[in-house]
């Protein structure tokens, strides 16, 4: 049976391991980049948009760094299915567009239009069993987590407003411990795990080719089977935790196509 609506992608990973940079790459590979963002057939969407909208209380708790924004419950999943559900029926959608300065939603939204690939990043992707069930695929970026905590910092200082102290802390009493409890163990559930996420060209490369034969392939025509050991290229294989690309990855950054 032919498929209907958007093919989903979630990336999952913990904090600041490349989700969002591994998905601009695979825009850039698909040359999306170079086209008007309404114009796009490949979409990147941020589970960070899902953020609950915070009661007064809880705004206060965020001020004084006591909220906890890596808590499965922090994350609006009936906004997200839903939001799933309208594109899956062809209908746009209206993305809310969070304020990581204000911890808060913008009153603008963004409006997404039939997209043929919907890259769907965040922390928490493949935590809720209903949000998995809408997934396609499934990826995993698995950075280590002392190169993630020192990108952190420098990101959260640079564009998310924030003093070093406040982000360790936040580290130590909240990010840390959510990512044990909650995120790593949805590295089960991925169809494809991501070593160094972008870093390995490889990875990004396959997953690219991949993407291309779906947007190339008339909509009336397209099947959307789950990834299978057998329908992925010979250099991805079956492990306990999911499928694991087995080939070392070039260091030579000058094959990168990092945006900038
Ligand atoms: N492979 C890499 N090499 C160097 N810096 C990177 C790499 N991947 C990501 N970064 C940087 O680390 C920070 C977090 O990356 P990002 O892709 O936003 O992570 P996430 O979406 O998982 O939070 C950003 O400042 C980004 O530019
Ligand atoms: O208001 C907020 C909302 C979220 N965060 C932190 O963001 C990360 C998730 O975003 P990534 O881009 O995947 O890093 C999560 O760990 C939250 O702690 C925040 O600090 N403030």
């Amino acid at each position: 049976m032919a498929a209907t609506g958007p093919f989903f992608i979630g990336v999952a990973g913990g904090t600041a391991s490349g989700k969002t940079t591994v998905c601009e790459m695979i825009m850039s590979q698909l040359g999306m980049n170079d086209i008007d963002h309404k114009e796009r057939k490949v979409v990147i969407l941020h589970q960070d948009s899902f953020y609950k909208v915070l009661t007064r209380e809880q705004s206060e708790d965020a001020a004084r760094e006591a909220y906890n924004f890596d808590h499965p419950d922090a994350f609006d999943y009936e906004l997200i299915v839903s939001t799933l559900d309208k594109l899956t029926s062809g209908q746009p959608a209206e993305i809310p567009i969070y304020n990581f300065k204000t911890h808060s939603r913008e009153k603008e939204t963004i409006l997404l239009d039939k997209p043929d690939v919907v890259l769907f990043e965040g922390i928490l992707v493949l935590y809720s069993e209903q949000l998995r069930k809408l997934l396609h695929m499934k990826l995993f970026v698995d950075t280590d987590a002392d190169t993630r905590l020192s990108r952190r910092v420098l990101r959260d200082i640079a564009e998310r407003n924030r003093q070093v102290e406040s982000v360790l802390r936040q580290y130590l009493a909240f990010v840390k411990p959510a990512f044990d409890e909650y995120i790593l163990p949805t590295k089960k559930y991925a169809d494809v795990i991501i070593p160094r996420g972008a870093d390995n060209l490889v990875a990004i490369n396959l997953i690219s080719q991949h993407i291309k034969k779906i947007v190339n392939t008339p909509a009336s025509k397209r099947s959307y089977a789950s990834a299978q050991a057998s329908h992925l290229p010979s250099d991805i294989s079956a492990s306990s935790s999911g499928l694991e690309l087995k080939r070392s990855v070039s260091k030579d950054k000058s094959e990168a196509v990092r945006p900038h």
